[in-house]
């Protein structure tokens, strides 16, 4: 049956439809690093998404879990819809033979759910349910908790599952919804903040489907468990068992920055009832940039699991409630640990076996799973804490899939001495696109403000008379409110006069990002994984009246402290050292290029650049004089990398910043002042 989309979301998962996914996933917004297999669609733009998307990105990846304002994103994403560690396989089930005392408390298990009759006779599953989410007040270090700070919000959410594992989520919270869902072989996530991620490392499930929804589940798991002992949880006398995330799959959820060192699960059966009644799960993840001291994340998730009631003559636990505790301490956080805290409570209105209608196509990934493969390592690089709560990319189970296209070929890593680097992960020809890039902050320079787009840099086809600022149509112009509604409050023309009497031109960048920031479009920490250049006390000074000006310019339009609380000096030359090494000058080929012949011969002869811009990929692309790398724009500031000679699988990727047709001299000059380093490429070396 077509359910009407004006109707409920949830809706639309009472009827589910081949037909029918696709074009509730249509209208979300596409992820800003758009692989080169993805057609840019328009229609999939969301009104504020265009251009947004790494940004929010990073704000969930980098800030999210402890800027208070994205509350309801924390929540969702922590709480929304976490996996178990351990993967269900399909040939698991609950073991017949008792060898051990885990074995003994999971047969008492089934016993006590009467899950046994389901085996083999269930196909699907079914729940609906509510939700109320809260954030906790957080805890200093040695604090103290004062309570739930913020408004409760609430919720409902639907789940399918396909035994053994197959599912799909829908929840709404606080007119937020996230949908997450699983083919069997790959996991995903959709949040509007985000668009649709894969989950790293194996398809594993719905943690939701522990919490006492799907006993059978919850015996094949445990049944490999290790008896710990007996402890009294809330009253209640339980043996306790306990599951650890192996280390093939813990490494497959990690890379070189962020490694999951343990992920450990502990399920309490009551010895009286027998029924699970509580399950904790603790992992603790090392993330560690270039060049910074280590940083540990440790999330414990525990769940009290409540009114058990029999559907269809097994028990099924109808109620709950989940605590969450981030912890993120290291050498580099001066101010000590962090601590942060949220709940949950959940019931469940309605539960069903062997749903009629319910297919494998209910659980094809949306369109845009296929299209994120950019952010492969990159999501795992900056990941804060953990792939169970912020799905990450991930390679695994690609190439079974015929129908699903190649990603891009790229990934990030550290090299050995200039830092990480973009690489090949496979041959690739030369003149190929490897992606395309939108950028995180663009602005026009101040000589061509009203001859291009106020947000693309397109060209205006007529300048403006009235010295107005333009945007070239009313999609820019939609997505330009997040800052420019703050922009326009002030007054600039003093600091457009001390950027024009000096020269400067990233000081424009410095605040269109701060003017994001106010809005609420952008994280105060955007730009803190991007490598900065090291700046001399002078240079620091230098920066003083800058920072003054920007500054003295909010407050005089009456912009209110809390809301520039965070734009101190040490942000603002911060984000500036950051920019000094990862803008770009974009320069327009304009027209077509076709080839590759024609893409650098148009980039040769590009007219005059119309402004700077700051890109996450390209930011991670490192130098060469001689590059087999080369990045381009045709018509306004999305960036596009080619390859410009055939590169094999494993061969790092450069660009060359500089004009490479300058001799050795003049660019190693360059390269030193203006980027920190010696190149050692082989032109220089050779004297070239
Ligand atoms: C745009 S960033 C490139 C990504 C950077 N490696 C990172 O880890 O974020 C530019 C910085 O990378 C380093 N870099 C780039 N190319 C290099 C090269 N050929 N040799 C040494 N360092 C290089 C320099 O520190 C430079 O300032």
């Amino acid at each position: 049956p077509q359910v009407p989309q004006s109707l409920s979301p949830l809706l639309y998962f009472f009827f589910p439809s081949r037909k029918q996914k696709p074009r509730s996933m249509g209208r979300l917004a596409p992820l800003s690093e758009v692989p080169i297999n993805g057609e840019e669609d328009s229609t999939n733009s969301s009104k504020k998404g265009r251009g947004l998307t790494w940004r929010n990105w990073i704000k969930t990846h980098l800030s999210l879990v402890f800027n208070k304002k994205s509350d309801l994103r924390i929540l969702l994403s922590v709480l929304g819809c976490p996996l178990f560690p351990i993967p269900l396989h399909p040939k698991q089930s609950i073991i017949n033979e008792v060898s051990s005392s885990a074995q003994y408390i999971i047969q008492h298990f089934t016993a006590a759910t009467g899950c046994r009759k389901l085996e083999g006779m269930v196909k699907s599953i079914f729940a609906t349910g509510k939700v109320t989410m809260a954030m906790l007040d957080e805890l200093g270090s040695g604090g103290s908790a004062a309570g739930a700070n913020g408004v409760s919000q609430k919720g409902c959410f639907v789940m399918w599952q396909m035994v053994p594992d197959k599912w799909l989520i829908e929840l709404v919270v606080g007119g937020h919804k996230v949908v997450a869902g699983s083919d069997g072989s790959v996991a995903w996530r959709h949040t509007p903040w985000l668009g649709a991620h894969t989950a790293r490392g194996g398809v594993r499930p719905l943690r939701r489907a522990l919490q006492g929804l799907d006993p059978l589940a919850i015996a094949a798991v445990f049944s490999s468990a290790q008896h710990l002992g007996e402890k009294r949880i809330s009253g209640v006398d339980c043996f306790a068992l306990q599951l650890s995330a192996d280390q093939a799959d813990l490494a497959e959820r990690g890379d070189k920055t962020a490694e999951m060192i343990k992920h450990v699960i502990y399920g309490y059966f009551s010895q009286r009832s027998g029924l699970l009644v509580y399950l904790e799960d603790s992992y603790l993840t090392r993330i560690q940039s270039p060049g910074a001291q280590p940083m540990y994340w440790e999330t414990t998730m525990s769940t009290r699991i409540e009114d058990y009631r029999t559907v269809e003559g097994v028990m099924i636990a109808h109620a709950g409630h989940s605590s969450v505790i981030i912890t993120r301490f290291g050498d580099n956080l001066k101010s000590g640990p962090t601590v942060t805290r949220m709940e949950e409570t959940w019931a469940i209105d309605d539960v069903a076996f062997n749903v009629p209608g319910l297919s494998i196509d209910c659980f094809i990934p949306p369109t845009e799973v296929k299209r994120d493969y950019p952010e492969d390592d990159l999501a795992t690089l900056f990941r804060t804490s953990s792939s169970t709560y912020f799905f990450t990319s991930s390679t695994a189970n690609k190439s079974e899939d015929p129908v699903r296209p190649e990603p891009p070929p790229i990934r990030v890593s550290l090299t050995e001495s200039a830092g990480r680097g973009v690489f090949a992960t496979r041959r690739i020809g030369a003149g190929d696109l490897i992606h395309t890039a939108r950028p995180l902050v663009a602005h026009p320079l101040l000589s061509t403000t009203h001859s291009v787009c106020y947000f693309c840099l397109r060209k205006l086809k007529a300048t403006s008379q009235t010295q107005a600022i333009q945007f070239c149509s009313n999609e820019c112009e939609e997505q330009s409110m997040g800052f420019y509604n703050v922009e326009r409050r002030a007054n600039w023309s003093d600091y457009d006069n001390y950027c024009r009497m000096h020269g400067l031109k990233y000081p424009l960048l410095v605040k269109r990002l701060a003017c994001m920031v106010i809005s609420g479009v952008a994280a105060a920490d955007s730009f803190d994984i991007l490598q900065p250049e090291s700046l001399s006390p002078v240079m620091v000074s230098e920066m003083e009246e800058g920072f003054n000006l920007l500054r003295g310019a909010f407050t005089k339009a009456n912009i209110c402290d809390e809301q520039v609380a965070f734009l101190t000096k040490t942000w603002y030359t911060s984000v500036l050292a950051r920019i000094r090494i990862n803008a770009f000058r974009v320069e327009l080929a304009g027209g077509l290029y076709e080839d590759l012949l024609t893409s650098a011969a148009a980039s040769v002869e590009a007219e005059a650049a119309v402004g700077n811009a700051v890109y996450m990929l390209p930011s991670f692309y490192n130098h060469d004089c001689d590059p087999n790398a080369h990045i381009l724009w045709i018509e306004n500031a999305d960036a596009r990398l080619k390859v410009l000679r055939d590169v094999e699988a494993g061969e790092e990727l450069r660009i060359c910043y500089i004009d490479a047709s300058m001799d050795r001299d003049a660019r190693q000059t360059l390269l030193s002042q203006g980027f920190g380093f010696q190149c050692n490429c082989f032109r220089c070396s050779s004297g070239d």
